[in-house]
């Protein structure tokens, strides 16, 4: 889409994106207390900000926030099925596909109460957003709302956005501002509306070629990904688990049954690497930081199935898992809280693989902490150290997700 502004000379500085752009999530898990309906995580909120104004001469023109939903537009979703949409009125459909009984009206009242269900989800949200762009302009920083409705539309739940459709963005970056989108309820070709998590918007920027995303950042409210549940709530909800020294292909079964997209994956461990941290990772002994993950491209033959009723296949993400480590026998993933419609932890592994699938390297590092304000000054330079050392990154916390096909030394960094 050809931007009319542009093609005029004008003495608006244009700001560089030639070292790449930084695209980061801040997770609702960090953001908001994501039990409690609507509530902010004051704390995490405040650091967030002030990390970004730290960061911000430096990164200016080079980043992109995304946040996810917590404690806002979750529930409403739920309650009213937004991601599922019309989808799950089709599934019963088909099961009762001998009964003469028509069901027009109750269709009618149903899209009308999920019509509702999608503008409470996006008002839950858009809530959210507002709150925190406002903190971002009190600091001083020009942060722009960028609602993803217009530009993404889903299909079966997988998005849909053309290289047109976020120009928009490029245009906010070229002027110095900083985007921010989110998590959102979207229209859906097929079933009428979804939800699009902020994790999958990461993964619509990373591999759309419109922008020059050199890292992708995950801030989240635990350090990384563990080789188990570091939270208490994780392992009361009989978690899947990974059997990673299988020789074969691997299935966990989520342990929730209202996860709405949690369901049946499969993993290939011919092709993801897990390095351990230190000692010092370790928490009571328990739960193991994982620093590096490594994605080959390779034998990645991986399949998921979204939702326990559905039964239908999906084309991405994919997740592939090896194991070369032999004192990792299990991954566990926790199942996602009873209220959230994005799948947790099994979804952010899933786009990350994706991400780095596409050549960008990503890093899982915990909200407002030391680590994260690494991430944000240089993720590239943490990525770059983890490679080489083997995963040594001194006092740094976090997992780093990266291709083995992927030369980071290729990353651009202009400065
Ligand atoms: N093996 C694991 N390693 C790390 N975290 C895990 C693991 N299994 C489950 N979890 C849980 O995943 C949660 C983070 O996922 P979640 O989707 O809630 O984060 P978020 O992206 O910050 O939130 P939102 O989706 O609302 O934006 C953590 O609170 C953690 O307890
Ligand atoms: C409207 C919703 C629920 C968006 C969900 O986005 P996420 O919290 O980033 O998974």
């Amino acid at each position: 889409m050809p931007d009319p502004s542009e093609s005029r000379a004008h003495t608006t500085v244009q700001y560089s994106v030639s070292r790449g752009v930084t695209v980061v999530k801040i997770g609702g898990a960090a953001l908001t207390n994501k039990s409690t309906f609507e509530t902010i995580n004051t704390v995490v909120f405040t650091e967030v900000v002030s990390q970004i104004v730290q960061v911000w001469g430096q990164q200016r023109g080079k980043l992109i926030v995304v946040h996810g939903a917590g404690s806002f537009g979750h529930f409403q979703a739920k309650k009213y099925g937004v991601q599922t949409g019309t989808s799950r009125w089709d599934e019963k459909k088909q099961r009762n596909e001998n009964s003469i009984q028509s069901n027009t009206d109750t269709t009618t009242s149903d899209l009308a109460e999920l019509s509702m269900g999608f503008c409470l989800t996006r008002q839950s949200v858009t809530r959210l957003c507002t709150l925190f762009v406002d903190a971002l302009i009190v600091a001083g920083i020009p942060a722009v709302s960028v609602p993803v409705l217009p530009m993404v539309f889903t299909c079966d739940r997988e998005p849909v956005s053309s290289r047109d459709s976020m120009q928009c963005v490029n245009m906010l970056l070229a002027r110095g501002m900083l985007p921010i989108m989110h998590g959102d309820a979207v229209l859906d070709t097929a079933q009428f509306c979804s939800i699009l998590s902020g994790d999958t918007i990461l993964r619509e920027l990373s591999v759309n070629k419109s922008y020059n995303v050199s890292s992708v950042v995950f801030m989240t409210n635990v350090l990384g990904i563990y080789d188990r549940p570091p939270h208490r709530l994780d392992k009361t909800n009989t978690p899947p688990v990974i059997q990673v020294s299988d020789m074969h292909s691997m299935s966990i079964h989520e342990g929730s049954s209202s996860d709405t997209t949690s369901g049946e994956t499969i993993f290939d461990r011919n092709s993801m690497t897990f390095t351990h941290g230190d000692q010092s990772d370790h928490i009571g002994g328990s739960p193991r930081l994982l620093r590096h993950v490594t994605v080959s491209k390779l034998g990645s033959k991986v399949t998921i199935w979204n939702g326990h009723h559905l039964q239908r296949k999906c084309s991405t993400p994919r997740i592939a898992l090896t194991d070369t480590d032999q004192n990792l026998t299990n991954i566990v993933l926790g199942a996602s809280r009873d209220t959230d419609v994005t799948g947790g932890m099994n979804t952010k592994i899933a786009e990350a693989r994706a991400i780095a699938d596409a050549g960008v390297p990503v890093i899982i590092v915990e909200a407002g902490t030391q680590h994260s304000l690494q991430a944000l000054r240089d993720g590239v330079a943490i990525v770059r150290r983890i490679e080489e050392t083997g995963g040594d990154v001194g006092e740094w916390r976090g997992t780093v997700v990266s291709s083995t096909d992927m030369n980071v030394d290729c990353i651009t960094d202009g400065n």
